[in-house]
């Protein structure tokens, strides 16, 4: 067994605590620098960007924009990114690993090469859908060698026409990565979408980004449509803290009945999820603004809500745990796309709750889930850093809350279990067997 094999198989349980009381500061937003990577590469002048967040997503990106040629310097958690000098003339490989951020954006971007790209990815990105970027692409004249509409595929580019339809109905990152090659093609781009968009405000961090480095997109009823003439320039850019990971903090709040005070918290995010504190404090949390910062005060009893959290697909996973702990029934609405994560975030996060005796029901496109006394179970994470670090907060008040696989939290934040440490949640590797 590989050494990353046997960290990845650590199981952590939780010890159960009092409530907590600290001040967190988090690493840089994955979602900001899953964007700035591409679209700093594609840049005709240099861009530094500091806070980059030092996770596996981040660094399947770097090398895989490096494997094409783009000029990514890292300085610790800062990165210099330069223009490219030169052109690939032998065919490409790259790996996507487990993010279907970077898969989605870069198959996009490999699709403006002259010479064959081919992406290769984790067994469980390979389940994820590609097909209607696909899709989009061949409508670009674009050849997509794949078996199954999926990843591994082989992309012969360059695009060339000014047109596309996009369903993005499974998945905003088509469009995001759709647009973001946009500027650099001769004629522009106009993508017609021909169905709903879910995750939009993703959508929107895309569009927001590209305007600061000078790209403007327009939208209307059929689409959108980005105007030929138009290079993206260099930015310097201080990423703030990610907004999903600081979900897991206001979780622990509102649990325990504690307080947590998020360090620089940007309440100016277009992220959906950067309004989780609001969701928390419909459910009876104390939200209170400190300059930059944010202070959640959990309740004593925390109360079940009915909320759409369409637009704020990371979190819903936090919800869910917190809503065991929730007097009533709480109701996740409009989520059929959670079904296409790294895990099927509506099925697998249902049941796994279940096995703590909390009563869940599960459809199509919601979760429902009855607040109640959860019992230790051992928590199967499949393969997602987001089962296991909102799981785990299962385990505050929970005795025999293990984590399986506790290590896939490296996808997005490989320091969360001694973050939870940090705020007096400790956890032990479980040596027991597992029954
Ligand atoms: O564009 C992005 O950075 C993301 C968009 C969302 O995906 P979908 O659009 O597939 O819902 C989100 O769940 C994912 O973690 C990151
Ligand atoms: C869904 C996620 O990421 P991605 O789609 O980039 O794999 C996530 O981080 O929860």
């Amino acid at each position: 067994m590989s050494n990353r094999q046997e960290l990845k198989s650590l199981n952590l349980s939780i010890k159960p605590c009092g409530p907590v009381k600290a001040t967190v500061t988090l690493p840089g937003s994955k979602y900001i620098a899953n964007r700035l990577l591409p679209l700093c590469a594609l840049a005709s002048t240099t861009s530094h960007i500091k806070n980059v967040v030092n996770n596996d997503d981040i660094q399947t990106a770097a090398a895989g924009l490096s494997q094409l040629g783009y000029q990514i310097q890292t300085d610790g958690n800062a990165l210099k990114i330069n223009p490219r000098q030169v052109t690939a003339m032998k065919p490409i490989d790259i790996y996507t690993a487990h993010s279907g951020t970077f898969s989605r954006f870069v198959a996009a971007i490999a699709a403006l090469e002259k010479v064959p790209v081919n992406i290769e990815c984790s067994a469980k990105m390979a389940t994820r859908p590609m097909i209607e970027l696909f899709d989009a692409l061949r409508s670009l004249s674009v050849e997509i060698d794949t078996p199954n509409g999926c990843l591994p595929a082989k992309i012969i580019g360059p695009v060339k026409g000014n047109e596309c339809r996009l369903d993005a109905s499974r998945s905003s990152q088509y469009l995001s990565a759709l647009l973001i090659i946009a500027p650099l093609l001769d004629d522009g781009l106009r993508i017609n979408l021909t169905g709903s968009v879910v995750s939009r405000a993703y959508v929107d961090m895309t569009i927001q980004l590209m305007k600061k480095m000078s790209v403007n997109v327009e939208e209307d009823e059929q689409g959108f449509y980005v105007p030929p003439g138009q290079k993206y320039q260099g930015i310097d850019f201080m990423i703030s803290p990610d907004p999903v990971s600081s979900s897991y903090f206001m979780g622990a709040a509102a649990i325990s009945g504690g307080e947590i005070l998020l360090k620089n918290f940007d309440k100016n995010s277009l992220q959906g999820e950067a309004g989780f504190y609001q969701v928390l404090e419909k459910m009876g949390c104390k939200i209170t603004f400190q300059g930059d910062d944010l202070l959640v005060e959990g309740p004593e009893r925390l109360q079940a809500i009915s909320i759409d959290m369409g637009g704020m697909p990371d979190a819903v996973q936090t919800l869910a745990v917190v809503a065991c702990f929730a007097q009533g029934i709480t109701t996740i609405t409009n989520i059929e796309h959670l079904a296409f994560k790294e895990s099927n975030r509506i099925e697998d996060t249902a049941n796994e709750l279940r096995k703590t005796g909390i009563k869940v029901e599960s459809g199509k496109d919601y979760l429902k889930i009855e607040g109640g006394i959860p019992h230790g179970a051992n928590i199967e994470t499949h393969d997602d850093h987001r089962m296991a670090m909102s799981m785990a907060l299962l385990g505050i008040k929970t005795p025999d809350i293990c984590i399986l696989d506790s290590q896939v939290v490296a996808k997005s934040f490989p320091k969360y279990w001694d973050y939870l440490a940090d705020i007096g949640i400790s956890t032990f590797p479980q040596t027991k067997s597992l029954g």
